[in-house]
This record gives C-alpha cells, sequence and structure tokens, in this order.
C-alpha cells in the first residue's frame, strides 16, 4: 500500500488521515501526542470513529519507518517549513511533498528549497476540529493538485486517484499558481475584515462593509492584472468584485478561518494572504495602502492578543 504521511494533525489533515486511510497506509504526525482514536462527523451529521496510525516527529526519529510515497503538510502556512525541518534527518530529501496552505508563500519558499518533487492542492472542503479527537466535515468541496512548474504530472495523477478513490472529489491541474492566487484574491477581500469587524462573511454586504470590500478589491485587482492572473470567469475589477460577492453569499453564515484565529487568540495567515499581495505591489509599482492598513490592523491586534 502507497504509505501517506501527514503533517499537521489540524481540522484538514485528520479529515485528510480518516479519509485516506481505508484505500492507502497514513501516518499521522504532530508536534504533541493525540488519541489514536479518532472521530469524524460527516457533512450530513454523522459521527464515525476509526483508529488511526497516529504519532509525533519525535517519536519517529525513534523508529525506522517504511518511507513515504508522499508527505503532506497540513499545517497552516507560517508553521510549514518548521513543520518540515522538524523530519530533517527522518524523510529523504527526495521525498514529495503536497502542500495544502492557503494563501501563496509556503508554496514558491518551499518549491524552491525543497530538493524532491513539491505538489500543491487547493482546496473547498471545510472541516473543524471540536477536541482531541474530533473533527468535523463541514462541508464537501472540490480539491485542485498540481505543482508550480508543471513537471511531475504522474505524482499530481497518483495523488488525485488517491484523493477519488477515498471519496474526495479532486482534479489534477496545470494551473495550480493561477488557482492559489484566485483563492488568495477571495481571501484577501474577506478575511481581514471579518477578522478585524467581529463579523459573519455574509455582514460584509451591509453599507457598513461593502464600501471596504470593494475598495480591497480594487487593489487586488490591479496587482493581479499585474501578475497575470485572471479572474476565473469575466474579466478586469468587476468579475472579482463578483466573485467575492458569490463566495461571501455561498458562505454567508460561516465564521471565516481568521476570525476563527482572532477568537482563538491563534496567529493568523495574514502573512500569506496580505503577504504576497504587498510583496507584488511593491515589485509592479503600485500602490496598496489598504491592503498595508488591513495587514497593520491584522498585526497590532494579534501581538495584543498573543502578548495577553
Ligand atoms: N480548515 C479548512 O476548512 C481549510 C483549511 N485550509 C488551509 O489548510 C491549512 C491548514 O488549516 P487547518 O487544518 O484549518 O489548521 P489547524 O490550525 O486546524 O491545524 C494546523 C495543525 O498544524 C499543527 N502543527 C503546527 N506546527 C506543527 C509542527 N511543527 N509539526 C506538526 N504539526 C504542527 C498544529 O498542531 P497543534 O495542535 O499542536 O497546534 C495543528 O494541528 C491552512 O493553510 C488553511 O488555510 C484550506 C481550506 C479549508
Ligand atoms: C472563503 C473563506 C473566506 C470562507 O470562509 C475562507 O476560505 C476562509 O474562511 O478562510
Amino acid at each position: 500500500m502507497t504509505q501517506h504521511w501527514i503533517l499537521g494533525p489540524g481540522a484538514i489533515g485528520r479529515l485528510l488521515a480518516y479519509t485516506i486511510t481505508p484505500v492507502a497506509a497514513v501516518t499521522l504526525i504532530g508536534r504533541r501526542t493525540l488519541p489514536d482514536r479518532q472521530a469524524l462527523t460527516t457533512p450530513e451529521g454523522e459521527r464515525q470513529v476509526q483508529s488511526l496510525n497516529v504519532t509525533t516527529s519525535e517519536q519517529l526519529r525513534h523508529e525506522a519507518p517504511v518511507p513515504p510515497a508522499y508527505l503532506h503538510i497540513t499545517t497552516k502556512a507560517m508553521a510549514a517549513e518548521a513543520a518540515l525541518e522538524s523530519l530533517a534527518g527522518i524523510i529523504h530529501p527526495s521525498t514529495p511533498l503536497v502542500l495544502w496552505q492557503n494563501g501563496f508563500s509556503a508554496q514558491p519558499h518551499i518549491t524552491r528549497a525543497w530538493t524532491g518533487p513539491v505538489l500543491c492542492a487547493t482546496t473547498t472542503e471545510g472541516a473543524y476540529l471540536s477536541g482531541n479527537e474530533d473533527v468535523v466535515h463541514a462541508g464537501r468541496g472540490h480539491t485542485f493538485v498540481g505543482d508550480l512548474d508543471n513537471r511531475h504530472g504522474e505524482l499530481v495523477e497518483a495523488l488525485v486517484h488517491t484523493l477519488t478513490q477515498a471519496g474526495l472529489a479532486a482534479t489534477a491541474v496545470n494551473d495550480i499558481r493561477k488557482r492559489l492566487w484566485q483563492k488568495l484574491a477571495v481571501n484577501a477581500a474577506i478575511n481581514p475584515l471579518v477578522a478585524l469587524h467581529g463579523i459573519r462573511n455574509g455582514e460584509l454586504r451591509g453599507d457598513a462593509y461593502s464600501g471596504q470590500v470593494a475598495a480591497v478589491v480594487k487593489e487586488v485587482a490591479a496587482i493581479l492584472r499585474a501578475e497575470g492572473i485572471p479572474p476565473p470567469s469575466g474579466q478586469g475589477e468587476q468579475a472579482w468584485l463578483a466573485l467575492v460577492w458569490q463566495v461571501v453569499t455561498s458562505t454567508a453564515n460561516n465564521k471565516a478561518s481568521m476570525l476563527q484565529d482572532r477568537e482563538a487568540k491563534r496567529t493568523t495567515e495574514r502573512g500569506a494572504i496580505l503577504g504576497p499581495l504587498i510583496e507584488s505591489a511593491r515589485r509592479h509599482g503600485l500602490s496598496c495602502d489598504v491592503l498595508k492598513a488591513l495587514d497593520a490592523e491584522i498585526a497590532a491586534l494579534e501581538a495584543d492578543y498573543l502578548a495577553s
């Protein structure tokens, strides 16, 4: 059986481990010990329990594990490189990686630094944790998999086959860079504003916030034009705005991930979402005062609650 190691036993990591275990050999790796009996509540509300092969990077150091065919990294973006580093000397540097992060920071950095293949996955599956032994699969979505340089088509296809066999809708693509930026654009327009104002996504449609969404999208659209990233359908700023309102409406009742991070007093993914946009604006000589102000406000908020 193909060995899949999943590093980062959070919502996406546990969803993947739980789902792939029936069709492949899975090892779920954390930095602290977790129970091996893990429950998953399906989108239909059924709670199922399964034994997973759960371990820590420290424990792996004392074993002689079968090398994995894929190492999935399912930490938050800012933790991905340190998590990978924690397996130095345990996995071979030619091991194929699969990065599941939102944003566009871990992907280019790790693709440049890792000597083996690096695949990227972008997913609209929705999951959240409910304790040390429970994950809730809140909504089914679709996963797109590719690699930034389109050099690893066979590995991508084989992974997509496994995900599909496991019941996760997945497609191999040759434009993963574009898809990652498109998702980042939507995240940049929604996440910082809802986190700062403490509101659910749908509330952005109100008079108090809709102008702020439009101001963010104006800057994001100009930056993505300079990056050569088109909206998924239509053209220009209006198409980006329409996409954002479509996602706001379809996720109206959601607490976005950045708001959940704020409420749980965790570091947010602002560096992976706003960071690449601000850096791109700098490279292309574009102004991005709205994005910079949002980034500074989130940074101040984080510093405040992380210190308390
Ligand atoms: N949840 C979702 O529905 C979706 C998430 N994503 C993206 O997927 C990524 C993961 O998100 P999500 O699963 O929600 O995040 P979580 O915060 O639920 O999980 C992150 C996990 O990473 C673990 N971790 C952190 N550092 C290390 C380390 N050094 N070694 C091992 N494990 C480590 C954490 O462990 P610990 O418990 O010890 O802190 C935690 O279990 C993010 O980039 C997110 O944007 C994308 C689409 C949907
Ligand atoms: C699309 C959105 C904003 C849905 O909540 C999301 O991906 C997130 O919460 O990070």
